[in-house]
């Protein structure tokens, strides 16, 4: 049984793990930290937790590197961009293991993350202990594990078979991905206001969303000759749940046909990447509380574009789940131990 603990429990994807872990054979959850509230029992600040024993005694700590190490196997932190990179270091010098949800350390070059994220990047020589983990795709070699975003993470599973496989024409790509309220997180802004984001939808942060350079750098090493993606970000009126849409025009020679193959070829023998074949595409209600992604495709003959449909949920495989599947790889657990999740609705 590995312990774990989680900094930001109190945040939507820190509970979301909560959720999770509830229910993982080879895990449990012995302390939890945050800034306000430290001191309170769990349970106080959710009551919805209080019939759960496990979770009687937990109480909310003040951050404690030393106190993490001494008391659990890995340390999640699921934590806003800039807290990882000044609280990590004692565990990267120890390599004591983490699972960080956060931006800090998915891109390898300071100054893209310092003009994406507009925050000082981590000293540029902790950067290389990270593994940037598409969990689908990549195991852990290191003990510092970089969880993907939720709309890289739907961008790239997305693209990887027509990249890998060298499918499509590579300036013709278009990326419109559309994101639930919890996507950003608890804090209240004007734009997150109920009454702004009932019946209404609005695009934002175009050509400006911290998870293009991510997305980038993974295709680059796909296809040497990946370009710019076009690649834009909107609020939709639901609590969770990512849903992207991809364009593209085939390269030539390649057929509607090919596609298909090369998506199942992909993803066939992975569990949590589903693809629905030709002509089916997705909705939400699929994947929303699962940690699969489910991908249909469809082709226009008269415009000779491909479309692509990608959804998952922004809380577990965007966040909280894809953590635990790296964790799980990390400890050589089944993939899908505490993740046999069955969609909400
Ligand atoms: N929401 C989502 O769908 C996704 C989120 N992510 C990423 O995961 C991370 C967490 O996101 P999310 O759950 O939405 O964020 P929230 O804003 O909902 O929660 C963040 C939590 O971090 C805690 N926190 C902040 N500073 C500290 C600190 N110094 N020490 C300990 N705890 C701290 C806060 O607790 P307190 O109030 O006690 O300070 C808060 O509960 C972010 O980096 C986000 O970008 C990634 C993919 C998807
Ligand atoms: C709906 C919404 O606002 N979503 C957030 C996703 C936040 C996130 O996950 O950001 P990092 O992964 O880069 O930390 C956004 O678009 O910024």
């Amino acid at each position: 049984m590995k312990k774990i603990s989680i900094i930001g429990i109190s945040g939507y994807s820190g509970l979301e793990l909560l959720r999770l872990l509830h229910n993982h054979p080879d895990a449990e959850i012995v302390n939890v930290y945050g800034t306000s509230n430290t001191g309170t029992l769990l349970t106080e600040i959710f009551p919805k937790l209080i019939y759960l024993p496990k979770y009687a005694k937990l109480i909310i700590k003040p951050f404690s590197s030393q106190e993490i190490m001494q008391t659990s196997d890995v340390v999640f932190f699921a934590t806003p961009a800039g807290i990882a990179a000044e609280l990590a270091t004692d565990f990267i010098k120890a390599d004591f293991p983490v699972v960080d949800l956060s931006g800090d350390f998915r891109l390898q070059n300071p100054l893209q993350y310092e003009k994406w994220y507009q925050k000082s990047a981590i000293h540029a020589d902790l950067l290389p202990k990270a593994d940037y983990l598409l969990a689908d795709f990549d195991q852990p070699k290191q003990t510092y594990m970089s969880n993907p975003g939720c709309y890289a993470t739907a961008t790239l599973l997305t693209l990887a078979p027509l990249y890998l496989q060298n499918l499509i024409q590579l300036d013709s790509v278009i990326v419109d991905a559309k994101s639930g309220l919890s996507g950003a997180g608890k804090n209240l802004s004007d734009s997150s206001h109920f009454v702004n984001v009932n019946e209404n939808v609005s695009m934002y942060k175009l050509n400006q969303h911290q998870h293009i350079p991510e997305i980038s750098n993974k295709l680059k090493t796909w296809h040497e000759n990946a370009l710019p993606i076009q690649f834009s970000t909107s609020l939709i009126p639901v609590n969770r749940g990512i849903f992207v849409s991809t364009y593209a025009k085939l390269a030539e020679r390649v057929s509607f046909s090919d596609v298909v193959a090369a998506y199942h070829q992909t993803y066939d023998d992975k569990y949590f990447v589903r693809v629905l074949g030709d002509n089916r595409l997705p909705d939400l209600h699929r994947v929303v509380g699962t940690n699969f992604t489910d991908i249909g495709m469809s082709y226009n003959e008269l415009t000779h574009t491909l479309t692509v449909v990608t959804v998952l949920d922004n809380l577990v495989k965007g966040a909280a789940g894809q953590a635990i599947q790296n964790m799980n790889h990390f400890f050589g657990f089944a993939e899908n131990a505490g993740l046999d999740l069955v969609p909400i609705l």
